[in-house]
């Protein structure tokens, strides 16, 4: 028996067509893609300076008095949730996906953010990691190029008109990857067989490749409709 989605799992228009990031669908999300630009900003600062402890215990309390304050609102926990709600403040699925994913949501303080579009039957990102990603000394931490990776090559699946999820991801590292420099991604189908898509990608800082990587993501036996 197929299953039978509630929504509209169509995510045609979830990824631009052009470098330029888009603009928030509405108030609501632009307020928290500012709200977490300054959480991106506080986490950074915090690791990157000499803090006395009063400060320190100070700015907690703040922030504990301010995450009860956003807790206090009703809850909506997910992309699936907040598209089921089909509510004008939280838009459609693409948008919340464009919005809340971990490496690439604008309104997600985990993220970086990277900006993927696609042009050219390729997927492109660029991101400028910060302190807040360092893993060896000044350099960028592998897992996060994992997850960087996972999400362009993820992106690029929808080229073949199904999307489907991670099964395998082979990275090389070259070379280390500064840290506070913008970053270019590449990714593109190499084959598909059957329901694997198989994807390569690329990491890019100026013209150094620093790292490279093989993905084989694998859709689902039974999806009623294709998630592109
Ligand atoms: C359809 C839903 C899609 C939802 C997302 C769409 C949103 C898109 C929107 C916006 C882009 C965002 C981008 C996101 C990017 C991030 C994605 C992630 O991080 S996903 C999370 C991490 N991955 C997991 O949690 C998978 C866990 N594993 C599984 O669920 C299964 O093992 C799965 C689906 C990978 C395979 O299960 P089976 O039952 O369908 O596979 P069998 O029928 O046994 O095999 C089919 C073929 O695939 C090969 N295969 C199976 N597993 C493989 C693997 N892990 N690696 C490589 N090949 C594998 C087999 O050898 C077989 O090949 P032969 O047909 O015989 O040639």
């Amino acid at each position: 028996m197929q299953k039978t989605p509630s929504i509209a799992y169509n995510l045609s228009g979830w990824m631009d067509t052009s470098p330029e990031v888009r603009p928030a669908v509405n108030d609501n999300w632009q307020s928290r893609r500012e709200l977490a630009a300054a959480l991106r900003r506080l986490n950074t600062a915090v690791l990157t300076r000499d803090v006395p402890t009063e400060l320190l215990q100070s700015v907690t309390a703040t922030m504990q008095a301010e995450a009860a304050r956003i807790e206090a609102n009703e809850v909506v926990p997910g992309t699936k949730a907040q598209a089921e709600r089909n509510s004008t403040q939280h838009g459609q699925l693409p948008d919340i996906f464009y919005e809340i994913n971990p490496a690439s949501g604008q309104s997600n303080a985990i993220a970086p953010p990277m900006h993927i579009w696609q042009t050219d039957g390729r997927v492109h990102a660029c991101v400028t990691p910060s302190w807040s990603y360092e893993g060896p000394f000044e350099h960028l931490h592998g897992g996060i190029i994992a997850l960087l990776f996972d999400q362009v090559l993820g992106a690029g699946q929808r080229i073949t008109g199904v999307a489907g999820r991670t099964g395998t991801l082979e990275i090389r590292f070259h070379h280390p990857t500064l840290l506070n420099k913008t970053l270019h991604l590449v990714a593109k189908v190499d084959r598909v067989v059957g329901r694997k898509k198989f994807m390569v990608g690329e990491l890019w800082a100026d013209d150094v490749r620093t790292a490279s990587c093989k993905g084989v993501f694998i859709s689902e036996r039974n999806w009623p409709d294709a998630i592109a």
